[in-house]
């Protein structure tokens, strides 16, 4: 049977001390839908995506990927989905070609594939020249995009995306859009993290909006939306700051 859901998150729990940073997250991304996971600083958002992937121990809860449990059969789980991770921990004294061969190599596949691919995603990620360069002397940016390109070189089913055009410039923002957007058409399924509004509502299908831990709106982009803004309805969601306009008078 072939779940409906990409992604399944049942009942995500997790506390850091007294703080509890997922309380209860249930959240079900449709196979072939372009996710956005909204919400404002430290609402949870990658703590979640954390859990999600075997990353991250959960409290309580369960999260199934094409319906494997990524905790209790995570080999089948983890060859399905590519992930860029928050903070992106990178084996950086290898260079861009070497760190994607070597990323090739763990996910057991042929080394004329890799080859090829990898070729090919440094050409489409504008990093052919980086290829021989220490990941250690990448750019925030070029980390990024090499990163992607490690989440994209098995081809997975699910794609797990925290904050994916955070720090890159705006022609390779539109490179990683329209990787992204093909993938999608071809069949693949995306969730990523973003705070940049316009991105989610031009890219979007589904959008979730996290708030202290929980998941305070979610739906196809349009029902997330109902008439408003992006941006409106994530400030009624969440709750906007009510200005006195007399802060910073020092300044
Ligand atoms: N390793 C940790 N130890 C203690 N507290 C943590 C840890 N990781 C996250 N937190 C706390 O959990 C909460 C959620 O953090 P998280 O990083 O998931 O938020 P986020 O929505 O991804 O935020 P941002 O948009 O700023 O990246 C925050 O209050 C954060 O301080």
């Amino acid at each position: 049977m072939i779940p409906d859901s990409a992604f399944a998150l049942q009942g995500l729990v997790k506390k850091f001390d007294t703080k509890v940073a997922v309380d209860g997250v249930e959240l079900a991304v449709p196979a072939g839908s372009f996710f956005g996971l909204l919400g404002p600083n430290g609402a949870g958002k990658t703590t979640t995506l954390s859990m999600a992937v075997g990353l991250l121990r959960p409290d309580a809860g369960r999260a199934l990927v094409l319906g494997h449990d990524v905790w209790r059969d995570p080999v089948r789980a983890k060859s399905l989905i590519g992930v860029m991770p928050d903070g992106v921990r990178l084996f950086d004294r290898l260079d861009g070609t070497e760190l994607l061969t070597y990323q090739g190599l763990l996910r057991g596949m042929a080394p004329d594939v890799i080859d090829a691919r990898v070729a090919e995603l440094l050409d489409v990620l504008a990093l052919t020249d980086a290829g021989r360069t220490l990941v250690i002397d990448y750019s925030a940016g070029m980390k990024k995009k090499i990163a992607l390109a490690c989440a994209l070189l098995h081809a997975p089913r699910l794609l797990v995306l925290d904050e994916p055009f955070e720090a890159v410039d705006p022609v390779s923002g539109a490179a990683i859009r329209d990787i992204l957007t093909r993938y999608v058409a071809g069949g693949g399924t995306v969730i990523f993290s973003s705070h940049v509004l316009e991105v989610v509502e031009r890219l979007c299908s589904h959008v979730a909006i996290m708030a202290n831990g929980r998941i305070s709106a979610v739906g196809t982009l349009d029902e997330v939306r109902a008439g408003r803004t992006l941006e409106e309805a994530f400030v009624a969601v969440v709750g906007g700051r009510v200005s006195t306009g007399s802060e910073l008078s020092w300044l």
